[in-house]
């Protein structure tokens, strides 16, 4: 089977949808990829090929298939519609999803739900610096209503430090769009276009060694071990040479014997790009989501460190209650969740709303460095946010 290579002539951005259940997210992603499939410039994912369970193998080393691809005049997206509440809390907080920019999704009939503004606030906590609003279901709603809707989404922006005043908020039907209404196909063409203007193109850390923090990971029969998920850092080539880090088995060597994003083989790769790559000799079991590969003797794992973090308020989903030495949460750091003590010296407690230094001795080695985000969680929500200062 030959397959067509992937060739970069424009800037690549990871963007992904947010908001509220039944808000329309999933119709809007498959909006886009209908109205940019006409324009010539993506191939249209139907509704159920995007809600459908993920990671099928079979077509070769391909990434989860939550994430759709497409391109707009001046840029090259990856698109990911996380399926629920949850995978968004997890893929938010353990940084898999790596967003440039969101499009935050906001039913015009419902207005601001609880989800709507959770996620706003994960989006800030993890360093989402730009949002654009899809209004959508305008085709159902009353213009009044919408007008109220739209003044209460830019103060919930503004709220978090986003800017609320002059974020673009477009009036979209995903669902008109979808059934080729001109009308509203002109919708989503306006808010691509917000896209593409208003979220600017990053700056990667081409530079730095290669870094790949590991989201899943398959099996090609009769190719190898494959693993997939969004190059953090540096450059990546075909026949480099690399280390799988942060498992039980210490340090393992590989070779990069194929690349690959969406489908689409690729000489190299750079720090931002979806990929898939394919490990020389590494066994299925020998690696696992949450471990990094990187360019050898570049990294090297560790579990105790120092850190800042910040415990969330009541208001904000946290806890209620104070945290004390010994306090015993799971840590999610880049793709890897991992218990971790808390150790907060001289300070006694650390109430909700409080921010403080805090000793971690994670129940493993994983890549550490300083500067290095993560947020803690504890029965299913997030309780703190914070930043590595140092390694001990
Ligand atoms: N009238 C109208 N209905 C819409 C529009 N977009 C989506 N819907 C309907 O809203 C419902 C939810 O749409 P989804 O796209 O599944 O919403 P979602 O946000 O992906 O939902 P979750 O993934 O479950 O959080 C469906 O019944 C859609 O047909 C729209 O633009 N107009
Ligand atoms: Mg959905």
């Amino acid at each position: 089977m030959s397959k067509t290579a992937y060739v970069r002539t424009k800037p690549h951005l990871n963007i992904g949808t947010m908001g509220h259940v039944d808000h329309g997210k999933t119709t809007l992603t498959a909006a886009i990829t209908k109205v940019l499939s006409d324009r010539g410039t993506g191939t249209f994912v139907p509704f159920d090929r995007i809600d459908r369970a993920p990671e099928e193998a079979a077509r070769g080393i391909t990434i989860n298939i939550a994430h759709v691809e497409y391109e707009t005049d001046t840029r090259h997206y990856a698109h990911v519609d996380m399926p629920g509440h949850a995978d968004y809390i997890k893929n938010m907080v353990t940084g898999a999803a790596q967003l440039d920019g969101a499009i935050l999704v906001v039913s015009a009939l419902d207005g601001i739900m609880p989800q709507t503004a959770e996620h706003v606030l994960l989006a800030r906590q993890v360093g989402v610096d730009h949002i654009v609003v899809a209004l959508n279901k305008a085709d159902a709603g009353d213009d009044e209503l919408t007008d109220l809707v739209e003044l209460e989404v830019r103060e919930l922006l503004t709220s978090q430090g986003y800017g609320g005043d002059t974020t673009p908020v477009v009036r979209v039907s995903g669902l008109r769009a979808l059934e080729g209404d001109p009308r509203w196909t002109g919708s989503i063409e306006a808010l691509l276009d917000a896209v593409d203007t208003y979220v600017p193109i990053p700056v990667r850390y081409t530079d730095a060694p290669f870094l790949l923090p590991v989201e899943n990971v398959l099996t090609i029969t009769g190719r190898g071990t494959v693993v997939t998920g969004a190059i953090e850092r540096g450059t990546v080539r075909v026949g480099d040479k690399v280390q799988v880090l942060g498992g039980d088995l210490g340090p393992q060597a590989s070779t990069v014997t194929g690349l690959e994003t969406f489908g689409k083989p690729m000489e190299s790769a750079e720090a931002g790009d979806n990929v898939a790559l394919l490990l020389r000799g590494m066994p299925r079991d020998a690696i696992r989501r949450g471990q990094v590969v990187a360019a050898p003797d570049t990294v090297v794992p560790s579990r105790r460190f120092t850190a800042r973090v910040y415990i969330l308020s009541g208001r904000e989903g946290g806890r209620t209650t104070p945290v004390a030495t010994g306090y015993r949460p799971q840590f999610y750091i880049r793709t890897a969740d991992v218990v971790g003590d808390v150790d907060l010296g001289d300070t006694a407690v650390a109430r909700p709303g409080d921010t403080v230094t805090m000793t971690v001795e994670l129940g493993r080695d994983i890549p550490l460095e300083p500067g290095l985000g993560f947020a803690i969680r504890e029965g299913g929500r997030t309780v703190g946010a914070g930043t590595v200062s140092s390694l001990l």
